[in-house]
């Protein structure tokens, strides 16, 4: 993880496209595999019910999601980029806050939305002008106020509940990364070295989701095969960006398909910690194969 980190930060070194290149490697490379782990999560609940049909019942509707959304950034980018900016201030804050804390979870996952709108608005602004497309000299208000309401949000929540040493050391570290690395090289720091890692870890320390995953070691091989299949779907992808150059075409269909792929994977979240809350019986039927 130390080395993960140094290479992300590493990236800030590189001119503006070749820094975005690098971290969009990075971020797809050791970041999205964590989404990948959604059929061994999903598995567990369909396989009894579906049995060798659970991967299309899990996948089919899992990928129409995503389709919708990335229909939805070419008809509406600006409703959508809002959209994805919650949807991620969501589902950062409760992987990092964990259950029933909704407002460290506010707190935790609004400071990578909030942070780069509020110290580089205009390289933030850049990124998004080519991710959505559109025309974006300057942040939109619906972005920026809401970051300084955070900023409110953040320090009250600091006066008041003076969480512990390692929440405050992170949440220091990650305001440093935001601080002085360039905005998406930040971004990538999170994603790949605290987000992705403390999902997967979740899940493998987790027995009753994705008793699969009972490693870190077997979370990356199980995580393989959908990555696999993402790459392609992004590769088949490729040729109906209009981006001119490659690079900004990377951007654009990386945070597009995050975005697309999130929808699914956070409402797969909120459902497998629904049923678990209410003591479904997975119990009885025969363990899944494997
Ligand atoms: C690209 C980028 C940003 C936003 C990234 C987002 C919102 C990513 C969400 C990913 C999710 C939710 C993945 C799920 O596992 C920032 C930090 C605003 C500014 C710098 C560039
Ligand atoms: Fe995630």
């Amino acid at each position: 993880m130390p080395a993960a980190a140094l290479l992300v930060a590493a990236t800030a070194l590189l001119p503006r496209e070749a820094g975005w290149a690098a971290v969009l490697a990075l971020v797809i490379g050791l970041g999205v595999p964590h989404g990948a782990l959604d059929g061994e999560v999903a598995k567990p609940f369909l396989a009894p019910r579906f049995g060798r049909a659970w991967f299309p019942v899990f996948a089919a509707p899992y990928l129409a999601l995503t389709a919708a959304v990335l229909m939805a950034w070419r008809w509406a980018p600006d409703l959508t980029l809002a959209g994805f900016l919650a949807l991620s201030v969501l589902h950062f804050g409760s992987e990092d806050a964990g259950p029933g804390r909704p407002a460290e979870a506010l707190v935790r996952g609004g400071l990578p939305i909030a942070l780069p709108a509020l110290v580089r608005p205009d390289e933030t602004a850049r990124i998004f002008a080519v991710v959505t497309h559109t025309a974006m000299p300057v942040l939109p208000d619906w972005w920026t106020l809401p970051a300084w309401a955070w900023l409110v949000l953040a320090s009250a929540w600091l006066c008041l509940r003076r969480p512990p040493f390692e929440t405050l050391a992170e949440l220091a570290g990650l305001s440093l990364a935001f601080l002085v690395l360039p905005p998406l090289s930040a971004f990538g720091l999170y994603f790949v070295c605290l987000h992705a890692p403390r999902h997967m870890r979740s899940l493998a320390d987790d027995p009753a989701r994705a008793p699969a995953v009972d490693g870190m070691g077997r979370a990356v091989v199980l995580a393989l095969p959908i990555f696999g299949l993402t790459l392609l779907i992004g590769l088949l992808l490729w040729p109906t960006y209009p981006q001119a150059n490659g690079v900004e075409r990377l951007l654009a269909l990386t945070l597009q398909g995050l975005a697309a792929l999130t929808v699914p994977h956070w409402l797969l979240d909120r459902w497998v910690e629904g049923r678990l809350r209410a003591g479904d019986d997975r119990g009885t039927a025969p363990a899944p194969s494997r």
